[in-house]
């Protein structure tokens, strides 16, 4: 009889990666569970998290009887995500460091980990996210045990894997795999990707997995908690006081610490004033923030969004954009955001070489591509 596939579950002490981990189990598989350490500071209150998630990690395998190990990024996690993070925002961009994290120590330093010192087949993680190599009956909201045979030829993929979007669509965490390479999803599971959350955490309560179901979700950036999220910047950025002034008068409304803590169309809370106002352009140089007094102002809209290169999961690039220099594409532009069809033109960026693979997105449905790089607004 051929023996079981090796899977390697991260496991984050929370509820979806535990019930990923008994899916996992119950299909047949030889599951390992893996808590990574990626954070070791405290936090507001002290204490570091980790530790306390590492220990609900460890429980989850005991219960369900599977063998567990620990590893630590924290140094990678500080070095790739982390710095990244503080750079972004220095340059007055609003990064995604669970996107980075994916894609620098999920789906990169922990694949790495699993396949070569563990010797896994395959990963797994709790993602609410699909692939185009699952089985799509095993991941009906079903018991099924399914023999070991089906599975055979899983991990042995000629076609290149897409990624694809879970099945409920309100928990799908596909924004945040976004950066992943090829060859780490050819080699992933996804066991939630066919589940709604409601019933994942049914089948956590019906196999003793109370202590995670009992967990709040987790809910922005890991390591910054619930602490206010400018104090937080501020302590590994300089402040840089300027103000705050009106798109429409350049009338001075009031003070910040620092333009680079603001994201364009963000509410900006202005000291003293009722009314919100909604961040429209920031002088870096000056260090002024340009603010306008409601959200449909005019200002405040685009024709056109310039992308650095893009990250093909699949095929790299497209075929199509190579050729016709366009194509149509769905965009999402933040997380829970609903999907939108628009024009995605490759091309030069201004300074660099000509590039199919980066490009600029025409933010009008109706409308072609914009005629050129020049033209932003
Ligand atoms: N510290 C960690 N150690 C191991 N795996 C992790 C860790 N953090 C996240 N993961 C993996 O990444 C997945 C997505 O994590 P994320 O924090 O975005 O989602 P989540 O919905 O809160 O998942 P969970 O309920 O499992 O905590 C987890 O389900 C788990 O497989």
């Amino acid at each position: 009889m051929q023996a079981a596939r090796h899977v390697v579950c991260a496991l984050s002490g929370g509820v979806d990666s535990a019930v990923a981990a008994l899916l996992l189990k119950r299909r047949g598989y030889q599951v390992t569970g893996v808590f990574m350490k990626n954070w070791d500071l405290l936090d507001e209150h002290g204490v570091c998290a980790a530790d306390k998630d590492c220990e609900d990690a460890y429980r989850v395998c005991q219960i369900l009887d599977l063998p567990f190990r620990q590893v630590s990024y924290v140094k990678e996690y500080w070095n790739d995500v982390f710095s990244d993070f503080l750079n972004e925002y220095e340059k007055g961009r609003t990064p995604n460091p669970d996107i980075i994290c994916n894609k620098h120590i999920k789906f990169s330093c922990f694949f790495r980990y699993a396949v070569d010192n563990l010797g896994a087949d395959a990963i797994a993680t709790g993602h609410y996210a699909r692939t185009s190599q699952e089985d799509g009956e095993v991941f009906q909201q079903k018991h099924i045990k399914r023999p070991e045979g089906l599975f055979r030829n899983r991990f042995e993929v000629r076609n290149a894997v897409k990624l694809l979007q879970a099945a409920d669509s309100f928990k799908d965490q596909t924004f945040f795999l976004s950066q992943v390479s090829q060859d780490a999803l050819r080699r992933t599971i996804f066991p939630l990707g066919g589940l709604t959350k409601d019933f994942v955490k049914k089948i956590a309560a019906e196999n003793r997995l109370h202590h995670v179901l009992q967990k709040k979700e987790s809910m922005g950036m890991c390591f910054i908690g619930k602490r206010n999220f400018e104090h937080f910047l501020l302590q590994y950025l300089p402040s840089r006081p300027g103000q705050f002034i009106s798109i429409e008068d350049h009338k001075v409304l009031g003070t910040h610490k620092g333009w680079f803590l603001y994201t364009l169309g963000q509410r900006a809370n202005i000291g003293g004033l009722r009314a919100p106002w909604y961040v429209v352009e920031k002088d870096s140089a000056k260090g002024d923030v340009f603010v306008a007094p409601r959200l449909d102002h005019p200002a405040l809209y685009r024709d056109l969004l310039r992308t650095s290169r893009v990250h093909w999961i699949t095929e790299e690039p497209p075929a199509a954009l190579v050729r016709d220099k366009m194509m149509e594409c769905h965009f999402r532009f933040r997380h829970q955001m609903a999907l939108v069809c628009r024009v995605l033109q490759g091309g030069r960026v201004p300074g660099q070489r000509e590039d199919p693979a980066a490009g600029a997105v025409c933010l009008h449905a109706s409308e072609g591509p914009a005629p050129s790089w020049g033209a932003h607004r």
